[in-house]
């Protein structure tokens, strides 16, 4: 074993993450290349039709964003594969002073379902580096998680990248009727690059043009939510949900101005999955208590 069976789940998995991409003080052990940025969200006028969430009552909301690149290297290259997914963080900071988080990446299915799968994958991957015997730890796990082994995109920018929140959460609205969910952050276009292509890019290509492309002007994504139809799987974000289910505007986030320090800013700031205000709920999605658990531990470490 290369984790303490000791430890909690949470510490484990972070432990395997470090051990896949090395550990860096005052990094985040996934996703820890980002950049912060500052905008609103203004809510659609449907949106108060699925939560009474006060984010979906009228007003615009200020927020935080978070533009990641996937894995614990803080410098690791945009074009490579290890980038991707890139993720795309928000806090909504609500009039009574709570925030309520959405924590999305450019997955459209994730490739575990739970928190046990993460680590053991986590744990393939550190135990399959260059050289390693064959089959490797990897290509078996592969064997019985086969989503693990479908490659991602690497986007043109960070501001023509879909990000998917993959896990369901409840939306409720003032009639008490409840709806399952999944949110999409969607730009105006999506483009994404041939591998050979994202190879090709300098090293922090798409950080340094969202920091271009924000400096220009807004940067806007739709807020959307896919609507979960009779026996969808809720708890289950290794399942697509069917495309032809019906998708609400929540509202339209806009990225105005880049955090003036973004690095002290990305150290200081926590996004969970499952903070959620009011009219929002966690699914029984067992990543989403996983994920709270292990961003918990990785923020405990990072903060040291
Ligand atoms: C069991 C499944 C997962 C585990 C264990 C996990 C683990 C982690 C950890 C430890 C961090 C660092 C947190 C911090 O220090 O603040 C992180 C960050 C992140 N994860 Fe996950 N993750 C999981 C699934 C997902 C999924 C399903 C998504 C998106 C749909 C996602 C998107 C992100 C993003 C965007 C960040 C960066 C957050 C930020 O901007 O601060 N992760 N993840």
């Amino acid at each position: 074993d290369q984790v303490n069976p000791e430890s909690s789940l949470a510490e484990q998995i972070v432990d395997a993450l470090n051990q896949a991409d090395g550990a860096y003080p005052g990094f985040r052990a996934n996703h820890a290349k980002g950049l912060v940025a500052e905008g609103t969200f203004a809510p659609s006028a449907e949106a108060a039709g699925l939560s009474k969430a006060s984010l979906f009552a009228g007003a615009p909301v200020p927020v935080t964003v978070r533009f990641s690149s996937g894995s614990g290297i803080p410098t690791v290259a945009d074009g490579s594969p290890r980038a991707n997914p890139h993720g795309l963080s928000v806090k909504f900071h609500l009039k009574d002073g709570s925030e309520t988080d959405m924590v999305l990446n450019s997955r459209t299915f994730f490739p575990v379902a739970n928190g046990k799968d993460f680590r053991d994958l986590e744990l393939a991957v550190a135990a399959s580096q260059a050289g390693a015997p064959k089959p490797t730890a990897l290509e078996k796990f592969i064997v019985d998680h086969p989503l693990v082994a479908i490659p991602l995109k690497t986007p043109e920018s960070l501001a023509e990248e879909q990000y998917n929140g993959l896990n369901a959460f409840i939306l409720t609205n003032a009639a008490g009727i409840r709806q399952a969910v999944r949110y999409q952050l969607v730009p105006p276009n999506v483009v994404h690059l041939a591998p050979e292509e994202a190879a090709k890019r300098a090293h922090n290509f798409l950080f340094d043009e969202i920091r271009e492309r924000i400096g220009r002007g807004p940067v806007t994504f739709q807020l959307r939510a896919q609507l979960a139809g009779p026996g969808d799987p809720i708890t289950d974000a290794t399942q697509v949900w069917p495309a032809e289910r019906k998708v609400v505007t929540l509202g339209t986030l806009t990225v105005r101005k880049v955090a003036d320090d973004s690095d002290k800013a990305q150290r200081e700031l926590l996004f969970l999955p499952g903070q959620v205000t009011d009219g929002i709920e966690a699914s029984d999605d067992p990543l989403i208590q996983a994920r709270d658990e292990a961003y918990a531990v990785s923020f405990a470490r990072r903060s040291r």
